[in-house]
């Protein structure tokens, strides 16, 4: 069985990549099948910099090709926060239930058209031997007054989507899958998924 690499510790990342990559009969594994590998540190400015920081750390490691995911979420009424500090706005250890609280708090008396946000989700495709790229993926919505739903993880209890009428995490894992930020980056990969699952499969 054809196998990627996910170079993430977050277990609802790891949940997503499994499913959508099941689909086309590719086993996924990530870090918490590796408990050995250091946690990589998060020192870029960008997704996109931290994104190509898991992936390349982690490649180098194991001499695989290996995807990293950088993701959160942007709110425009707090100028782009929580941003690429999305796991530990509410300081550490990570807590997705304090981050909620502090984006709600932060967002108190602001009405609904000015809760507009987006979920960003920036990939790193590293191959030993070959230049890193990167794709991203984006899903619109607004921050809800309170949490609806318990599928999901991080911040989906309080993103609305509008094109759905319910919150990302009222959304089934499936229907997740179609339309978000982490599934737009993945269909930019899919023309290249078959070549890039070879290269993984020689490297
Ligand atoms: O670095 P890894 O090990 O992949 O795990 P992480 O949780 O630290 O991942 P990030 O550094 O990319 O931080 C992403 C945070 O953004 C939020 N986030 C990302 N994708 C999300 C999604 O699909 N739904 C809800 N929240 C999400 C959530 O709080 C994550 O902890
Ligand atoms: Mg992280």
């Amino acid at each position: 069985m054809k196998e990627v690499i996910i170079a993430t510790k977050n277990p609802g990342k790891a949940k997503e990549f499994e499913k959508i990559f099941a689909s086309r009969g590719v086993a996924v594994r990530t870090l918490l099948d590796f408990p050995e590998l250091p946690e990589v540190e998060e020192t870029g400015s960008t997704f996109e910099e931290n994104a190509v920081l898991k992936a390349e750390t982690i490649s180098k490691v194991l001499n695989k090709m290996v995807i990293g995911d950088d993701s959160g979420l942007i709110v425009d009424a707090l100028g782009g926060k929580p941003g690429i500090y999305s796991a530990r706005y509410a300081g550490e250890p990570k807590n997705d239930q304090k981050n909620i609280e502090k984006v709600l708090s932060e967002l108190n008396g602001v009405e609904e058209e000015s809760r507009t946000a987006r979920f960003y989700c920036a990939l790193a495709v590293a191959i030993p031997g070959q230049e890193t790229y990167t794709v991203s993926g984006t899903c619109e919505g607004r921050i809800l007054e309170k949490p609806r739903g318990t599928n999901g993880f991080g911040y989906d209890p309080i993103f609305y989507v509008p094109e759905k009428g319910v919150s990302m995490a009222e959304l089934s894992a499936n229907e997740k899958n179609q339309i978000s930020h982490r599934a737009n980056a993945l269909k930019k990969l899919e023309s290249e998924l078959d070549s890039i699952l070879e290269r993984a499969e020689r490297s």
